[in-house]
């Protein structure tokens, strides 16, 4: 079966500096997998290298067999990443800004409704969706940029660092969101310094 995620002697380096030292792993259909590490061990880099937005200079990564190739609407389909800053709209609500990424996927239906609702509740933002952006806490912005990635439809999805600014309960509604996206069949790749997401996880990238 070809792999969702498969890095191959992966690695970056620039000048004298080491990025990402190689690194060879395969993730399957609805697996979980963490990448750890200490700080500047490469994650983020390996991150990037599949959301394309990082040039390997050796070896290679693919995504469901084909290289990275994100101006490609059918590869953006498979993939969707919380690895750069999601861009937010200062004078929409939390749940419009969630709608409206349903939207652009699933169409004015239902389903974009049902989802909207469902990724909203899930991450705990039921009682924040009518705030706007300025109005959250760092958590809650965090949680927020977690449903805009949640919502949309993806056989894979790359998490960096999601429990950034979350605390314990919070980490653990996402692991139970990831884990039923999971069960329904999507991949994750996730940096982490999270003992109980690492836990959570079917398999592990160590990295340094
Ligand atoms: N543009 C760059 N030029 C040179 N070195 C860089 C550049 N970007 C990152 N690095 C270095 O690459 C290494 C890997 O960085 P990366 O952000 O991937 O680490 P990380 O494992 O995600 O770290 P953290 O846990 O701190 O988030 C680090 O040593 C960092 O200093």
């Amino acid at each position: 079966m070809v792999p969702v995620l498969a890095a191959d002697g992966a690695a970056v380096e620039l000048a004298d500096t080491t990025l990402l030292a190689p690194t060879t792993f395969e993730v399957g259909p609805g697996e979980r997998w963490c990448v750890t590490g200490g700080n500047g061990t490469g994650k983020t880099t390996l991150l990037r290298a599949f959301a394309g937005t990082r040039s390997l200079t050796a070896g290679s990564v693919s995504v469901r067999g084909e290289p990275v190739a994100m101006t490609d609407p059918r590869h953006r389909r498979l993939m969707a990443s919380l690895v750069e800053p999601v861009p937010v709209a200062r004078d929409m609500t939390l749940r419009e800004q969630v709608a409206l990424v349903a939207a652009s996927w699933y169409g004015n239906s239902a389903a974009a409704a049902e989802g909207t609702g469902r990724v909203v509740e899930r991450l705990g933002l039921s009682a924040l969706g009518e705030r706007f952006p300025h109005q959250v806490s760092s958590g809650q912005s965090q949680l927020f940029s977690l449903a805009l990635t949640l919502v949309r439809p993806a056989d894979v999805v790359l998490l960096d660092e999601p429990e950034r600014h979350l605390d314990r309960h919070r980490v653990d509604l996402v692991a139970g969101l990831l884990a039923e996206r999971a069960e329904a069949g999507t991949a994750f790749l996730v940096a982490t310094h999270d003992p109980a997401l690492v836990a959570a996880c079917d398999g592990r990238v160590e990295l340094g």
